[in-house]
């Protein structure tokens, strides 16, 4: 038996080094995050093996009211000077530029580059994952999708042992709460809308969330860590909440659902055999009795099923200053950590490059509700629309309506692809006993 050298002592406090650090942006993110640098630095310190002294704060105006904990010492308006003389950038601006050029410029000064920008990971991913490679320096991005939840962290790092065949998720704190707040406060959008805002979750420009652009954006990112392909924000089919009505979540209820907005990755199999990846962000009924129904307010949750794991799940808060701070340090502390005893982030993986199938591959279940004729011969009349489109029916449920002879039936339907699920709507709009086609909602969630 050979005998081992005993482990070496850990730096002593003042002995340990110093990595610089940089911070972009000092809004509702940055703002915590410098706090937080500040208040908790011995233990930033202990855990990465490093002392880390914040030198500069880039703001875009010097004069504007800050939260006392950021050091107005360390404000300025250089933010290039911040990118380019750091060891650790952090990239809390936002949108795309000048936030690129400025990642680009810290990559190529040698700095590792923090981020939780999701809006330019997805558009720009695959150029700055090249870029820290060949400045050799780490690039991490935990807050850009589902904020203080791991995701990323468990896509690319926990689930490199297994075949992810699926990831549905809430990961849009803002429209979350803006369907909860309706669900079960009533509501308007526009007051729900307001509060997220003075909470800040929703972006600046709300648009991205209401739209569902930030949600796809985190989705492009999922599937792309999920599959191991390229998948960018111009792939993933869009809908966001702004047309959902009250009259809406009443029917979801009414239904046993709730309405949420999700972000879908799946792995799906094609006619010869090969696989391609379907990425989709739209509303869908959700099963009351489902995992992601209950989950309220802001909060985010991830469902992942992978082939040996089975399902996943991961909940918690996916927006906010503080949340999104503490996915912004574990990174600063993983690339700090690297920086003193070697080590890198993953690089980019892409090597199984599955194509990124157009919204038309979607499969999914719906819900259709109709007004009929309250007459012998109606149900079979719409069930025969239904057949001779090869959509099968899970359920019918038919209530009278109120005013005549009509009745509203709601069908629910197994798996279909939309062409199919179209065609069926078509039949169903030339049946004289259909009356209307009332609303077309997906459902999804087992
Ligand atoms: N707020 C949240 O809950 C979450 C935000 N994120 C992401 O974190 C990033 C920051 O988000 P927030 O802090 O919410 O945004 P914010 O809008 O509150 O803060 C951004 C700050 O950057 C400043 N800024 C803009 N251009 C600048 C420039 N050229 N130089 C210096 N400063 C500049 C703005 O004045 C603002 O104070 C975004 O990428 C966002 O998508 C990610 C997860 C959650
Ligand atoms: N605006 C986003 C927060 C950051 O990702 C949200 O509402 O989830
Ligand atoms: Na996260």
């Amino acid at each position: 038996m050979t005998q081992q050298a005993p482990p070496a002592a850990p730096a002593s406090p003042s002995s340990r080094p110093v990595l610089k650090v940089g911070v972009l942006g000092s809004g509702t993110v940055g703002t915590q995050v410098v706090r937080l640098l500040g208040e908790q630095a011995e233990e930033f310190a202990a855990r990465s093996g490093a002392r880390l002294e914040v030198t500069g704060i880039a703001v875009r105006d010097l004069a504007a009211p800050r939260d006392p904990a950021v050091p107005r010492e360390l404000l300025t308006d250089d933010a290039t000077a911040v990118a380019t003389s750091n060891d650790i950038v952090i990239e809390l601006i936002g949108g795309i530029e000048p936030a690129r050029t400025l990642i680009l410029a810290a990559f190529r000064a040698g700095a590792s580059v923090i981020t939780g920008n999701k809006a330019l990971i997805a558009a720009h991913g695959p150029e700055l994952y090249a870029a820290a490679a060949a400045a050799d320096v780490d690039f991490y991005y935990e807050a850009a999708v589902a904020g203080a939840i791991p995701v990323v962290y468990a896509l690319r790092e926990s689930m490199a042992g297994d075949r992810v065949t699926s990831v549905l998720g809430i990961v849009n704190g803002t429209t979350n709460y803006i369907l909860d707040e309706m669900s079960t406060k009533g509501l308007s959008f526009e007051d729900a809308l307001a509060t997220a805002q003075e909470l800040g979750y929703a972006e600046a420009d709300p648009t991205a969330d209401v739209d569902g652009l930030d949600a796809a954006a985190k989705a492009a990112i999922i599937a792309s860590l999920a599959f191991h392909t390229r998948v960018g924000i111009d792939d993933v089919l869009v809908e966001g909440i702004r047309s959902i009505t009250a009259e809406d979540i009443r029917e979801a209820h009414a239904s046993g659902c709730e309405l949420k907005l999700l972000a879908i990755a799946q792995r799906v199999a094609l006619d010869d055999a090969a696989e391609g990846v379907s990425v989709r962000v739209h509303p869908a009924l959700v099963p009351a009795d489902h995992p992601l129904a209950s989950v309220h307010g802001a909060f985010n949750a991830v469902l992942v099923e992978a082939e040996s794991a089975g399902r996943l799940m991961f909940y918690g808060k996916g927006a906010g200053g503080a949340p999104t701070a503490s996915a912004v340090l574990s990174d600063v502390v993983a690339a700090a950590a690297h920086r003193v005893n070697g080590g890198q982030a993953p690089r980019e993986s892409s090597y199984a490059d599955l194509p990124v199938l157009g919204p038309e591959a979607a499969i999914t279940r719906y819900q259709i509700q109709l007004r009929v004729d309250d007459q012998p011969g109606s149900l079979a009349a719409v069930a025969t629309a239904f057949a001779a489109n090869a959509v099968s029916i899970d359920s019918v449920r038919q209530s009278a309506y109120v005013g005549g002879d009509q009745a509203v039936v709601t069908i629910v339907t197994h798996p279909a692809a939309v062409k199919r699920l179209n065609a069926a709507v078509e039949a169903l709009r030339s049946q004289e006993r259909v009356l209307a086609v009332v609303s077309i909602q997906r459902v999804e969630g087992e």
